[in-house]
């Protein structure tokens, strides 16, 4: 017999939204029903999938019965503030993991996460909501990434890392064991660390040192 699919809607259509209905077409479990974005690109499509309306047709989505929902935006705030309305209207956020990707099954994975293929996950780890665990990224063991934080292409945590709620690492980035990075923060591509790093901070170089607040800065 035939497996069901679940309808679900994704918020954005950039690059990041791209990967996400690649991994959901691999994963096979749900009906992507299509994109919203910006009314200017109402009609296009982005990896085959069109762009239906803007955001403010959630509300209609969900009154036809559709209520799965993924948000495909890099942007830490933006994702953040954006998973926060859907869940509002009734919207369950589904993970979207690569069947690439590895999960040790005593992880622990909250929702409407992204894992994207040839990222692992190891034994003991915590992903909170609305994370990014990017191309080839690396969570070792007992690990806990906060809400909407983002750990982008090919970074290294070794154990027992802590990465704050918000906070953007840039490609590349390796973290030493029992170190926490503070939450919206944002390291640079290629920065090891090897300290703790405070609330609001970006942080390059190796080792990886305070140079300025990130507060102005984009999460992508
Ligand atoms: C699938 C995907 O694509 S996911 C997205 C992945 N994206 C990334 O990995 C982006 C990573 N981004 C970076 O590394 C950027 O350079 C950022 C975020 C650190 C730049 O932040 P900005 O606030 O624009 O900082 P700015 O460019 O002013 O740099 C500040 C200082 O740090 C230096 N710097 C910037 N990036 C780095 C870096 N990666 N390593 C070392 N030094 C760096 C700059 O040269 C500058 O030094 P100076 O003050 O001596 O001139």
């Amino acid at each position: 017999m035939e497996l069901q699919r679940e309808p679900v809607v994704i918020l954005g259509a950039g690059g990041h939204a791209k990967v996400i209905i690649d991994i959901i077409r691999a994963q096979d479990l749900y009906d992507i029903i299509g994109c919203l974005d910006q009314a200017k690109n109402s009609g296009h499509c982005v990896a085959g999938v069109k762009i239906i309306g803007e955001d403010c047709m959630l509300e209609e989505i969900a009154k036809s019965g559709v209520n799965k929902a993924f948000v495909a935006i890099g942007d830490n705030r933006r994702r953040a503030e954006l998973a926060h309305r859907v869940r509002r209207l009734g919207f369950v956020l589904i993970n979207v993991i690569s069947p690439h990707a590895y999960i040790s099954a005593a992880a622990m994975l909250d929702d409407g996460v992204a894992v994207m293929p040839g990222a692992i996950v190891n034994a003991g780890s915590r992903i909170l909501s609305n994370v990014i665990i990017n191309t080839k990224a690396s969570i070792d063991h007992d690990c806990v990434l906060e809400s909407n934080c983002h750990i982008g292409p090919g970074c290294t945590l070794a154990g027992n890392v802590q990465v704050g709620e918000g906070t953007f690492l840039g490609t590349g980035t390796s973290v030493i064991p029992r170190v926490r990075i503070g939450c919206w923060s944002i390291t640079g591509a290629g920065a090891v660390i090897v300290a703790n790093i405070p609330d609001n901070a970006l942080a390059v170089g190796v080792p990886g040192r305070v140079v300025k607040n990130s507060r102005s800065r984009r999460m992508s």
